[in-house]
This record gives structure tokens, sequence and C-alpha cells, in this order.
């Protein structure tokens, strides 16, 4: 893929674009396997690919320059603000929307932020698109001082997008690179924005974590579906379950499911799912993943996990070598720290092992892996 901004040295983002994807691919497989040397593999499944360019459902965009001419992209340590409203990573509907944010911000008299000088108001907006092409957008503001002239300009920018379903300020008053704070301030009536993956329904709310690759997302969730419907399982546990993408592909009316999630908004999208989908053996909760886990003298027959970078950590591979589920389905963005994982769970063979490249033209990418405990 060709990125003029990477060419001329102002986004350096994609460490990976000078390798042709294929190659990309083959250094991510053999990393991987390198990665689960110590752990003979059953089964390699052929990695799933994605689109080069125009795949990302998201952007989190710094704003610099001056009110009447701001800029949106991101920030070098240096103070440069580089413009990416034409990051080939974006679907070209974004650009349209980027086009009428700019003129917006003037209109509502948003000044950006700046860092050094720890003046002025708006620090970031973050847009987000469905696959039906609704938007969530939402202003990262340093306090509520500009949130009358917001929203008496707002009116202006929903006529030019009528494609805006959700619209928030994001109140982040602390002067360091955070990109969001604690206080969500709606405005409009709309608060999730609807998305749908296979026949799947799910909502994307502010402050809850949604995949930013759908297509691959889709395919993922799909194949867990696959996996876990062609094993005798009546009861499982998604945890760190967002917004419950997995879980709610696996359950069937018969399967009894408990998502577990530390976030109370996305734990509210997942409940909203479950209840459309007609799912009622089905119980999503806002809690710590290993405090729940351990808080259990017993096991579900299967266990998917789709932890942060950092992995499941040892208090919970312990509880599960203990605990004995026959399976555990785990989903990483981190093959390092899931193959530190699958090292504390000596009693499971690993079974089946997928990529899934969510993150083309950088190192990382999403595995997908089946463990079974040993007879
Ligand atoms: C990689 S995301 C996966 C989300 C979801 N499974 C999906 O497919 O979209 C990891 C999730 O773990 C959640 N999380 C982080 N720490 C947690 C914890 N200690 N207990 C439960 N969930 C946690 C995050 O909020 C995030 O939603
Ligand atoms: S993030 Fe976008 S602008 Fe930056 S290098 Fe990648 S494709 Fe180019």
């Amino acid at each position: 893929m060709h990125c003029a901004l990477y060419d001329a040295n102002r986004c350096r983002s994609c460490q990976w674009l000078e390798k042709s994807y294929p190659q990309q691919i083959d250094d991510k497989q053999s990393l991987l396997q390198q990665l689960l040397a110590d752990h003979p593999v059953a089964e390699w499944r052929a990695p799933v690919l994605s689109a080069q360019q125009a795949f990302r459902n998201k952007a989190k965009m710094v704003v610099s320059g001056s009110v009447e001419r701001p800029v949106l992209g991101l920030l070098h340590a240096d103070g440069e603000a580089v413009d990416l409203i034409d990051c080939p990573l974006y679907p070209a509907s974004f650009r349209t929307v980027f086009a009428a944010l700019i003129p917006f911000i003037a209109r509502a008299g948003l000044t950006p932020y700046h860092v050094a000088r720890r003046r002025g108001e708006l620090k970031f907006v973050l847009l987000t698109e469905s696959t039906r092409g609704e938007l969530m957008l939402r202003f990262v503001l340093r306090s509520e001082q500009k949130l009358t002239q917001l929203q008496a300009a707002l009116p202006w920018l929903q006529a030019e997008l009528p494609q805006l379903k959700v619209i928030t300020a994001n109140i982040q008053p602390v002067p360091m690179a955070i990109l969001e704070g604690k206080e969500e301030i709606f405005l409009t009536a709309q608060h999730a924005l609807a998305e749908q993956l296979n026949d799947v329904p799910l909502s994307i709310r502010p402050q809850s974590f949604f995949q930013t690759n759908a297509p691959v997302a889709a395919q993922l969730y799909q194949t867990a579906r696959e996996w876990v419907r062609a094993l005798p399982v009546e009861s499982m546990w998604d945890l760190f379950c967002g917004v419950g993408g997995f879980g709610l592909h696996c359950a069937t009316p018969q399967m009894r499911l408990t998502g577990i999630e530390i976030s109370a908004e996305a734990i509210a999208c997942a409940q909203q799912s479950a209840q459309a989908m007609g799912l009622h053996q089905v119980n999503f909760a806002a809690l710590d993943s290993t405090q729940f886990a351990t808080g259990n003298d017993s096991a579900p027959q299967l266990v998917l996990v789709n932890p942060p970078r950092r992995g499941i950590g040892e208090t919970l591979c312990q509880w599960l070598s203990e605990m004995a589920p026959p399976w555990i389905l785990y989903s990483s963005c981190n093959a390092r720290s899931m193959a530190e994982d699958i090292a504390r769970l000596p009693d499971y063979a690993v079974q089946r092992v997928q990529l899934f490249d969510m993150f083309p033209h950088t190192a990382h990418y999403e595995v997908l892996t089946l463990l079974e405990r040993k007879s």
C-alpha cells in the first residue's frame, strides 16, 4: 500500500509499510510459530487476511493548530502537527466528516488545546463508523466551558452530516496525553451506535471497546462460533467480553453463557444484544474477570478469554489449571503474553491456532487458539 504521509516521513505509525502484504503475513505467521515453539500445535489454520486499506472503523485525531485553521491528526514530540485526514487506513467517508469538522470547530469556537501552554479546549475528536455507515462522534474537551457553544452550533453539523447518530462531549481535564476522561455528556438522544457482525446485533457506546477492523472481527467471531459449536459445550464463560461479540456468536438458546467485563458501558451493550437475540440463559456482569473466576469453585465446560495486551496472568491460569474446564478458547492481540499464559497451563494441549490480520502494516495481529485439557 502507498501512503504519501509515510513517504514524506510525516507519519511512521505503519512500521511494516515497506514490506509487501504477503511478506507481512509470512513474517507474522513465523513469529507466531516461534512464540509457540515449546507447545506442539495439532493444527495450524491458514491466516485470515484483511483489506490493505480503508479497514479502520475508528479515528482518534489530536486537534491542534488554531481555531480558524485546526489540524486533525497527530502531534510529534517537538510540537509539529501532522494532518492525517488523508490517512489511507480510514474509509473515504471519514474525509467528508473531517471536511465538515474543520469549519465546525471555527463556528463553535472550540479552540484547540495547546499542550505546552496548557490552554485551549478541544483536545481530540474520536470518530467511529458502523458497517452500515452510521457514525459516533466524540469531542474530548478540557472542561465544560465551551459546551453551550458546542451545543448551539451542533444543528449545522447534523444538517451537513445526517449519518451522525451519536454525538458526545467527553471531559478530560488532566494535562496529560490521556485520550479520554470519565465524564461523558450525550448531545444526542441516541446513546449507542447499532452494529451487526454476521447475524449478531451489537452496539457501540462511548467508553466501551470495539474491534477496529470490522470485516476481520466478523470472521474471528464466526470462527470462534464454528469451533465452539463443533464441541459438546452446554455452558461457557466469555471473560473480557467487551460488548459480547464472542459469547453472543457462540451462544445457542440452550447454552448457559456468562460474560464478564470491567466496563459497565460495554456490559449494557451486551445485555441489550442478548435481549434483541431472545437469549434467556445469558448473564453479563461488569466485574474483574480474575476476581469473578476465583470467586467460583467450579468452571463451565469452556472458558473463552480475550484479554488486553497483558494477557490473563498467573492467578487466572492457576485457577483454570485447578478447576480444569475441558476447553479454553484464547483470543489474543499479543501472542507473546498468550504464549506465557499457555506455559502456565501445562495440563492443556494446543489443538488449533489461526492468525487474524486485524492490523495490516504493523507487527500486530489477533490469534485464536483452542486449548484442550489433556486426558
Ligand atoms: C481486547 S478487548 C476484548 C473485548 C471483546 N472480547 C471484543 O471482542 O470486543 C479486552 C477487554 O477487556 C476489558 N478488561 C480490561 N481489564 C479487565 C478486567 N480486569 N476484567 C474484565 N475485563 C477487563 C476491557 O475493557 C476490554 O473490553
Ligand atoms: S497510520 Fe496512516 S498516515 Fe500513518 S503511516 Fe499508516 S497509513 Fe500512513
